[in-house]
């Protein structure tokens, strides 16, 4: 259905001066959490439209969540040809083909996106593929790609831009046009050394990845160890993992400058412990954090305020600092992850809805996508001990659990982190093989608020990786003093 005004628009080509096409819901940015609201909110038959300058369906399934783990299979596939013999199947001319990675990983974006337009259409919310940028309270302007424009007033606004990869001021860095995850998940050819600036979630998966892929790859990080803020089982589960695939870390790295052009030849100048070093290779990946999308997009006109790190400044409830005006996903400080962006939109959904629903207390699974993955939700030991939380503190090896031996990888860990006073889990860490879909039965177990009990007496289905909850909860835990 269209508006007086949209109709206006298509007959002269231009909008009169600031009239302005009304919805009840105009989005400004297709983030996960965004796309949800514009198709729940369109589906319930308000007026919706979504303005996005280039994904449709925001970063998760064009740039980031999905084409990576896309791409880190391919490269989980070709370290299982690699070890071909130990699972007695040779293949004698093995190689990597990275048009064939890259074609796999774009048919699997390209399918996503056929569904997600889909859907837009089928519960009738506007896509407008376009720039915005708010032009008044709850005013917003489109750029569309003819070089037209349009505006748009919403009744209810939810701004969605999410981040992008944070640049470094280090001399040299900005001429060397390094890839960020975009260009690295688009390569059509194997790097023959990759330096990766950051050792945290994009490096580390796209480190490993492109290393099993056979590229020489060495990550650099200004920290002491990488993920630095984890426990340090995990830190050094991390540092062993790397070393055992061959990459090359360097720590405690300050970046004085760099030189060359990723692509073909780029020279890096660090100084580590006193020591300068110089570190050439073929290409540059910087994954280094991410940098909120809140410039140029007249948010002040808005009256929409910024946090000091640059974010929009949101309340529990997710409103902004102007009425009527919602923020979802990474631009409103929300943690980084696909998942927490939809549970925003859960939020946004209800306040908007006259509920009274707060991100406060929110309990975060994460994974990272290396091979083995590392899983956790709840507490850390650091945060526990930060937080002078006791604990008992459950731990088995890998090799405990049967599974694991069944697919010759029995490297990491479980452990969880058990309550004193009742048998309450209040966190749980897994470095493991498909950790991720372990912490899940964890997790569930958390929400109910079940003892530890229940999963350590459970029957589980053998052999499966959930089956290690059961030997892990039967450890005899150790209570670690808090500091
Ligand atoms: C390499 C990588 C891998 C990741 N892997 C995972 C993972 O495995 N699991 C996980 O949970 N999380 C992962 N993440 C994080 C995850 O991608 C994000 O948390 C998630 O996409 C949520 O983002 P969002 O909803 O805040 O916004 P986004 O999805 O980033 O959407 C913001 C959208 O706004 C658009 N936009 C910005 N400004 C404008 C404007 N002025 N006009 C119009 N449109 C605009 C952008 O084009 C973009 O499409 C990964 C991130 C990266 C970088
Ligand atoms: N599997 C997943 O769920 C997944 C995957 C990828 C990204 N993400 C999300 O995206 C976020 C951003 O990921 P990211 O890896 O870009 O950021 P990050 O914050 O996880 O890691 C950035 C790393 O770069 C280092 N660094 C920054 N500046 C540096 C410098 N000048 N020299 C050397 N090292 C430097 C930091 O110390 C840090 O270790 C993650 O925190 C995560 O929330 C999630």
């Amino acid at each position: 259905m269209e508006s007086k005004d949209n109709k206006e628009f298509q007959a002269n080509g231009a909008l009169p001066s600031r009239a302005s096409e009304q919805y009840d819901l105009v989005i400004l940015g297709d983030g996960t959490g965004a796309t949800l609201a514009a198709w729940t909110f369109a589906s319930q038959g308000q007026r919706v439209a979504v303005v996005e300058r280039k994904y449709v369906g925001g970063s998760c399934p064009n740039i980031a969540c999905l084409p990576s783990k896309n791409i880190i299979h391919s490269a989980r596939v070709s370290s299982y040809f690699r070890r071909g013999s130990e699972f007695g199947a040779i293949a004698d001319r093995f190689h990597v083909d990275m048009l064939a990675v890259r074609t796999r990983k774009r048919t699997m974006v390209s399918g996503l996106n056929d569904v997600y337009l889909d859907n837009f259409k089928q519960n009738g919310a506007e896509f407008i593929l376009g720039s915005g940028r708010f032009v008044g309270p709850k005013t917003l302007e489109v750029a569309l790609g003819d070089g037209s424009t349009r505006r748009l007033r919403g009744t209810n606004v939810i701004v969605s831009t999410g981040t992008r990869s944070a640049s470094n001021a280090i001399p040299g860095l900005a001429e060397a046009q390094p890839l960020t995850h975009i260009e690295a998940l688009e390569l059509d050819a194997v790097p023959g050394h990759l330096i990766v600036i950051g050792g945290g979630y994009v490096g580390l998966e796209l480190s490993q990845a492109m290393r099993r892929f056979g590229s020489k790859v060495t990550v650099v990080d200004r920290n002491d160890r990488l993920l630095h803020s984890e426990d340090d089982d995990v830190t050094s589960a991390l540092a062993s993992l790397f070393m055992h695939e061959g990459i090359d870390t360097i720590l405690n790295a300050r970046l004085k400058h760099v030189s060359g052009k990723s692509g073909t030849a780029v020279t890096i100048v660090l100084e580590q412990g006193g020591i300068e070093k110089t570190l050439v290779g073929t290409h540059l990946l910087i994954a280094a954090g991410r940098r909120p999308n809140t410039e140029n997009i007249g948010l002040e006109t808005a009256g929409v305020e910024l946090n000091d790190r640059g974010y929009i400044k949101v309340n529990e409830r997710l409103e902004t600092t102007a009425p009527g005006i919602w923020a979802i996903g990474e631009v409103a400080g929300t943690p980084q992850f696909t998942h927490v962006s939809v549970d925003d939109f859960r939020v946004v959904r209800d306040n908007l809805e006259g509920g009274n629903h707060v991100t406060t207390w929110r309990i975060i699974p994460r994974t990272l996508f290396t091979d083995p993955e590392l899983a956790r939700i709840g507490l850390t030991e650091n945060e526990a001990k930060a937080q002078n939380i006791a604990y008992r503190l459950f731990k088995i090896p890998m090799e405990r659990v049967l599974r694991a031996h069944t697919l010759s990888e029995t490297r990491g860990f479980l452990k969880a982190l058990v309550g004193v006073d009742n048998d309450l889990i209040l966190g749980f860490t897994a470095f493991a093989v498909d950790a991720g879909e372990v912490m899940a039965s964890v997790q569930t177990a958390m929400i109910a608020g079940l003892p530890y009990t229940a999963l350590r007496d459970a029957i589980w289905s053998h052999p499966t990786l959930a089956e290690g909850l059961s030997p892990l909860f039967s450890s005899a835990p150790t209570l670690p003093t808090s500091s």
